[in-house]
């Protein structure tokens, strides 16, 4: 057992595996990677397993993060699932604890800031690509920073915009199991090892949350800031869903069955605003909070 707090990038003396974790240091800037223009392009076949992008011969039941060794004990024997609860798991509090205070020490300064969702696997050619350079750069010109989960697609084209725009463009990354850099626009970036310390980050340092067209870790996103302003955990964030066709399924879903059946209230709905206009986004986010410029 280690008497060492372990720091969010150090070695992992709860697991020395962890050492070959490919994370990026705190802060760092990316290698140049635009992360989008990379879906499927070049000779090496690329293949998809969840949100993990595969390279070539890779094998994600190979590798391993530290959220993944902590949630899933599935390949251990009942016993050794046992001996690590009572002998790791006590100490990986003190990670976690690390990685809160890495991220609430290098947040403290940011203020009116909106978080953007959106799928990471979106094409740097595409038009929704050039919506997220246009939400992160409308979001810039009314001095809000742009926080998003710091990959490629979706995420990138809205740090991108808010970086050209000149704004503060922020990357909360995450560690998965294969290397990725934070986007190459994000001006202030930290890499996290567990998801729900980042999904605090992204709650709490911003005040709207726009979520661009995305799969299963944007509707994950999406439906977490739902509930929290739901069970008024969180008051008066605008959520804005950017894309009308693309979401408009998607509410005549909850219009119809949710509301339908009675498993959520009608004015729960009045939560979520959708629209494929950046300036509507931009008033639906400036009539809840004041412009900081
Ligand atoms: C699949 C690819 C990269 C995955 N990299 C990610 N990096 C950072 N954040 C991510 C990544 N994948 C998912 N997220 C989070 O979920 C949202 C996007 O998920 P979706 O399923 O693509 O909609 C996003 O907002 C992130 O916070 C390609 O190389």
């Amino acid at each position: 057992m280690s008497s060492t707090p372990p720091g969010p990038d150090g070695p992992d003396p709860i697991d020395p595996a962890a050492e070959s974790g490919g994370q990026s240091p705190a802060g760092s800037r990316g290698s140049g990677q635009t992360g989008s223009g990379q879906n499927g392009s070049g000779s090496e076949s690329v293949r998809y397993v969840g949100a993990t992008r595969l390279r070539g011969d890779a094998d994600a039941s190979a590798e391993l993060t530290t959220d993944r060794r902590f949630l899933d004990a599935t390949d251990l024997s009942d016993a050794e699932r046992k001996a690590n609860r009572r002998a790791r798991d006590p100490w990986r509090v003190l990670r976690i604890q690390s990685e809160f205070v890495a991220g609430f020490d290098a947040l403290t300064d940011v203020s009116h800031a909106v978080t953007v969702f959106g799928s990471a696997r979106t094409d740097v050619d595409s038009a929704e690509y050039d919506l997220g350079v246009r939400v992160g750069a409308a979001l810039a010109g009314i001095g809000r920073a742009v926080i998003t989960g710091g990959g490629p697609g979706l995420m990138e084209a809205a740090n991108r915009g808010a970086c050209e725009a000149g704004g503060v463009s922020i990357g909360l990354g995450i560690e998965l199991p294969f290397e990725q850099t934070l986007n190459e626009w994000v001006t202030l970036g930290i890499n996290f090892r567990y998801f729900f310390v980042r999904k605090t980050m992204f709650v709490k340092y911003s005040q709207a949350f726009v979520c661009l067209p995305g799969g299963f870790g944007s509707l994950d996103e999406l439906f977490e800031c739902l509930t929290l302003v739901q069970t008024r955990k969180i008051t008066r964030f605008p959520i804005v869903l950017m894309g009308v066709d693309y979401w408009s399924g998607l509410l005549d879903w909850m219009r119809d069955r949710l509301v339908g059946t009675g498993k959520i209230a009608p004015s729960d709905l009045d939560l979520i605003s959708v629209t494929d206009s950046v300036e509507e986004m931009v008033e639906i986010i400036t009539a809840h909070g004041p412009v900081a410029l």
